[in-house]
């Protein structure tokens, strides 16, 4: 209740009382609404104005996401004007083309040479990154400041999500050859999970993604969306956009989705999650 009292958010109080390992996301999130009630109706000897009716809870308020303008088929970023190809409403699934331009999906292939490793997840238990039999893709990172090709994209990205580059992660480039895959998944870190929540303190929940595709793949390679019978075939440029959560920040479990394998040639794309807060 002091925290609430010196105007701490309570998703950001759920959050660290989840992170805490005490609680789960539901009993702090319970915990929290209880003690606005109980605050709201005076038990707690400080009464306020309007009692909030008995069943509404203080995390369905909505609250600032990133945003891509599809009113129209275009949009102006100040480098670039990139095409809107398809928009799925609920869960929000954008695609995005002439994004990058080929020098640039070159440029940045170049740059990350033969610094790839086996991919790994993000252990449930201990958030150590772990190798894993349903990620059989390689990785590679570009750090901030590390290449002027990276920086552009990354100005230009969020531009385009009206997000703060700073509230995102590094490029994760992902580099799948032949019959290598990223099976379902989830994006978002896991508030109820040990492991996750370490991450989750580091600059917050992963709100949106973008899978940039770097190269065109001969056959197979498309991004998978299971419960929405959606496929997204990779096209060197265009850029594959998706919201993690809901409006509320909390995890949109209609958001699975993989990487098929690869039946020929070479796919490789590039990551970008867009954060709640800044990521350092
Ligand atoms: O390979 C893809 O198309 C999707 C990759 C993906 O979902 C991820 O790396 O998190
Ligand atoms: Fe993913």
């Amino acid at each position: 209740m002091d925290n609430l009292e010196r105007g701490c958010s309570p998703l950001d109080m759920a959050n660290s009382m989840a992170r805490s390992g005490q609680h789960s996301m539901t009993v702090a999130r319970a915990a929290i609404d209880e003690a606005l009630r109980l605050r709201a109706s005076g038990v707690d000897g400080s009464a306020l104005a309007a009692p909030s009716p008995a069943a509404e809870s203080v995390f369905s308020a909505p609250r600032e996401m990133p945003f891509i303008d599809v009113s129209s088929n275009r949009i102006v970023v100040p480098d670039r004007e990139v095409e809107v190809l398809f928009v799925l409403k609920k869960p929000q699934v954008i695609l995005l083309g002439n994004v990058l331009s080929d020098e640039e999906c070159d440029a940045i292939v170049e740059h990350c040479g033969a610094r790839y490793t086996r991919s790994t997840v993000t252990a449930e238990a201990d958030g150590a990154s772990v190798v894993h039999e349903g990620r059989t893709s390689e990785m590679a990172f570009i750090q901030r400041g590390e290449a002027e090709v990276a920086e552009r994209i990354d100005r230009r990205l969020a531009a385009l999500a009206h997000w703060s580059h700073e509230c995102s992660e590094p490029f994760q480039l992902q580099k799948y050859g032949k019959t290598q895959e990223y099976r379902p998944h989830y994006d978002w870190l896991d508030p109820d999970s040990a492991g996750h929540r370490s991450h989750l303190a580091r600059g917050g929940q992963r709100l949106a993604t973008f899978v940039l595709y770097l190269c065109d793949v001969d056959q197979g390679g498309g991004t998978v969306f299971p419960n929405l019978g959606l496929e997204v075939f990779p096209k060197k440029g265009n850029a594959l956009w998706f919201l993690n959560t809901d409006s509320n920040h909390q995890p949109d479990p209609q958001t699975l989705h993989g990487g098929a394998p690869v039946v020929s040639g070479t796919k490789i794309i590039a990551n970008k999650w867009l954060r709640q807060e800044r990521y350092g």
